[in-house]
C-alpha cells in the first residue's frame, strides 16, 4: 500500500525522529538520496551542468547539500538564490565543493504574487538580512539576471529546491520568472520533495507551479504526489527512506500486492451462486452497445453469473454476444445500473426499487447518478466523471477538476456512499474520509465505453463479495491495468480493454 501523508503528519514524524538523531542527520539522508536520484536521472554526473533553484527553507537546504555532493563528483553546479534568505550551512557546503552561487529572478521582491508572501519575504529579510550581502556576486541581483538565463539555458537538469512541505501554493515573482525561463529552454526539472507551488495537502494547483520530470521525496509520499492536478506535475515519484515512522494515512494507493490480497478468487467449494450473481440494468435503446460492453466487463470479473434487465432489443444485443447471460430479474448479490443511459432513459420505478434494497450493494453510473435519491443510505458506489459530479452537486466542472480530492470526499461524506471520481487519476472516496487513488490510468482509456467496462468489473467485484470501497478501488486498478495491457498493442477500444481484463487479472494473481 502506498501511503500519502499530510504535512502535519510528516512534521510530527520528523520531530519525533529528529529528537533521537544528531542535528542535521535527516537533511543529510535526504540530500544523499536526492544526489543519487539526480545522478541516475542524468546518467553521467561528471561535467553535467546542474542548476539549483533555492528558496528560503530546508527544501533549499536539501538541494544545496545534494548540489555539493554532485559538485564533488564532477558536476558543474550553480545555485540560483530566489529568496533573501537561504540555508547557510548548505550554501557553505556547496561553495566549498566548488559550486557557484547567483542571485536570481527578474521580478523585484516588491511585486509579490500574494500580499501574504510579500509579508513573509519582508520578515525573512528583516530577520536574517540578504544572504551573503557582503559578497557582491550574491548581492547584485539585477546584474546577474543575464547570467542566470545563460546558466539555465545551458543546464542539463534543474533541481527545484524553492519550497517543499513548508510552501503555500504559488510561486513568488522572482521564482516564477526563473521557472518560466526553465520552461522556455525545455530543461528537465527534478523537484525536491514536491514541485514548488502546488498545494501539498490537497493536490490542488490554484497558482503557477513547477512541472517536474521527476520528484524525489523523503520519508513518505505526500498527498500532492497522488492526487491530480498536482500529481501530474510530479512526474515519477522516487521515495528516499530517511527512517520516518508514520501513522496510517487517509490517502493511499493500492499496489499490486494489495489488489492480489483483495481479489475474491473462487475456491474449490464455489459454485455460480456463491461466486456471486450480478444484476445489470444498463444500456438503452439509444446506447445498446453500453450494455454489451458493461456485460463484458462484468463477465471478466469474479462473478459467477450475470442477470440482465432492460429493453428487449438491448437484451437481444447482449445475448447475441454473451449467451451465458440470464435475462430477467432474480436474486442477485449486487447491481450495476445506469451505464449507457441518459437521465431521461433510466427506468426510475425499477431503479428506486433496486436502490431501496438496503442489503444489496449497487454501483450507480452515468444517467442514473442524477436519479439517486439524496437521502438513500446504504451500500452505493457512484462512478461519475467530473461532468456528472458537476450535474449532481451543481458545482462547475472545472472547479471540480481543480479540487478533485475535496469534492470526491465531500460527496462521499454528505451522501454516505462511495464516490469513484474518474479521470487520469481516479479517486475513490469513502464516507469516513478514507481515499484510495489509482494513479496509473493510460491516456488510451479515455475512449467511448471505457466507463461501461469499469462499471461492469466494479459490479462483478461487489457481487463477488468485496465491500464497496475496496471493490471500487480494485476495479479502478484492474481497469487501468487492462487498459495499459490493451494499449501495448496500440489504440484501444472499450471491448479490447474488457478483453484484456482476464489477462491483466491473471498476471496480477500469478
Ligand atoms: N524537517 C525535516 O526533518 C526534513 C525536512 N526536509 C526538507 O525540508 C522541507 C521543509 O522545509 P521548511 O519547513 O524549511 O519549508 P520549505 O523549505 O518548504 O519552505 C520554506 C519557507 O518558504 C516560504 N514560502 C512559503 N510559501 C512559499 C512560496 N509559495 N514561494 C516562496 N516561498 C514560500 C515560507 O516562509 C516557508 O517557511 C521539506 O520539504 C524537505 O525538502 C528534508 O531535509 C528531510 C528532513
Ligand atoms: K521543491
Amino acid at each position: 500500500m502506498r501511503q500519502a501523508h499530510t504535512v502535519e503528519q510528516v512534521r510530527a514524524a520528523e520531530a519525533a525522529l529528529m529528537a533521537r538523531l544528531p542535528e542535521g542527520t535527516l537533511m543529510q539522508r535526504a540530500a544523499a538520496g536526492l544526489a543519487v536520484a539526480v545522478s541516475n536521472f542524468l546518467g553521467s554526473t561528471y561535467g553535467a551542468r546542474v542548476v539549483l533553484l533555492i528558496g528560503s527553507g530546508d527544501n533549499g537546504g536539501d538541494a544545496l547539500y545534494a548540489g555539493a555532493r554532485l559538485a564533488r563528483r564532477g558536476a558543474q553546479v550553480t545555485a540560483v538564490l530566489l529568496s533573501p534568505k537561504a540555508h547557510q550551512p548548505g550554501l557553505a557546503a556547496l561553495e566549498s565543493a566548488g559550486g557557484r552561487v547567483l542571485t536570481g529572478g527578474q521580478a523585484h521582491p516588491e511585486e509579490p504574487a500574494h500580499a501574504d508572501q510579500a509579508a513573509d519575504a519582508d520578515q525573512e529579510a528583516d530577520a536574517d538580512g540578504p544572504a551573503h550581502a557582503d559578497e557582491p556576486a550574491h548581492a547584485n541581483g539585477s546584474a546577474q539576471v543575464g547570467e542566470v538565463e545563460r546558466v539555465v539555458a545551458g543546464a542539463d537538469v534543474v533541481v527545484d529546491g524553492i519550497v517543499g512541505i513548508g510552501g503555500r501554493p504559488g510561486l513568488r515573482p522572482e521564482a516564477l520568472a526563473v521557472v518560466r525561463l526553465v520552461e522556455r529552454y525545455g530543461v528537465p526539472v527534478v523537484a525536491v520533495d514536491t514541485p514548488s507551488g502546488v498545494d501539498v495537502d490537497t493536490g490542488e494547483t490554484p497558482e503557477p507551479h513547477v512541472r517536474a520530470a521527476l520528484t524525489v521525496t523523503f520519508g513518505t509520499h505526500k498527498v500532492c504526489h497522488l492526487v491530480d492536478p498536482a500529481a501530474s506535475a510530479c512526474g515519477p515519484v522516487h521515495l528516499v527512506d530517511i527512517g520516518l515512522e508514520v501513522p496510517p494515512a487517509e490517502v493511499r494507493s493500492l499496489q499490486a500486492a494489495d489488489v492480489r490480497a483483495l481479489y475474491p478468487v473462487p475456491h474449490g467449494e464455489s459454485d455460480k451462486y456463491s461466486r456471486g450473481v450480478l444484476g445489470l440494468m444498463v444500456g438503452s435503446t439509444q446506447y445498446p452497445g453500453a450494455a454489451v460492453i458493461a456485460t463484458s466487463g462484468a463477465l471478466a470479473g469474479p462473478v459467477g453469473m450475470v442477470r440482465y434487465v432492460g429493453p428487449d432489443p438491448v437484451a437481444h444485443a447482449v445475448l447475441a454476444v454473451h449467451p451465458e447471460v440470464v435475462v430477467g430479474e432474480g436474486r442477485v448479490q449486487a447491481w450495476a445500473v445506469g451505464s449507457g443511459t441518459s437521465t431521461g432513459s433510466v427506468d426510475l420505478e425499477r431503479f428506486h426499487r433496486i436502490t431501496q434494497q438496503q442489503d444489496v450493494p449497487v454501483i450507480v453510473d452515468a444517467g442514473a447518478i442524477a436519479a439517486l435519491d439524496h437521502d438513500r443510505a446504504g451500500r452505493v458506489v457512484i462512478t461519475p466523471h467530473a461532468g456528472e459530479l458537476s450535474q449532481l452537486i451543481g458545482v462547475p466542472r472545472d472547479v471540480i477538476e481543480q479540487r478533485r480530492l475535496h469534492y470526491a470526499r465531500q460527496v462521499a461524506e454528505d451522501r454516505q456512499l462511495v464516490v469513484l471520481l474518474k479521470g487520469a487519476t481516479t479517486i475513490v472516496a469513502a464516507p469516513d474520509g478514507s481515499v484510495l487513488v489509482n494513479p496509473i490510468a493510460s491516456p488510451w482509456l479515455a475512449t467511448a465505453g471505457s466507463g461501461d467496462v469499469l462499471a461492469g468489473i466494479c459490479g462483478s467485484l461487489l457481487a463477488g463479495g468485496l465491500p464497496e470501497f475496496e471493490a471500487a478501488a480494485v476495479a479502478a486498478y484492474l481497469h487501468a491495468a487492462a487498459g495499459t495491457l490493451a494499449a501495448s498493442a496500440g489504440p484501444v477500444t472499450a471491448m479490447s480493454v474488457a478483453h484484456a481484463l482476464p489477462e491483466a487479472t491473471r498476471l496480477l494473481l500469478a
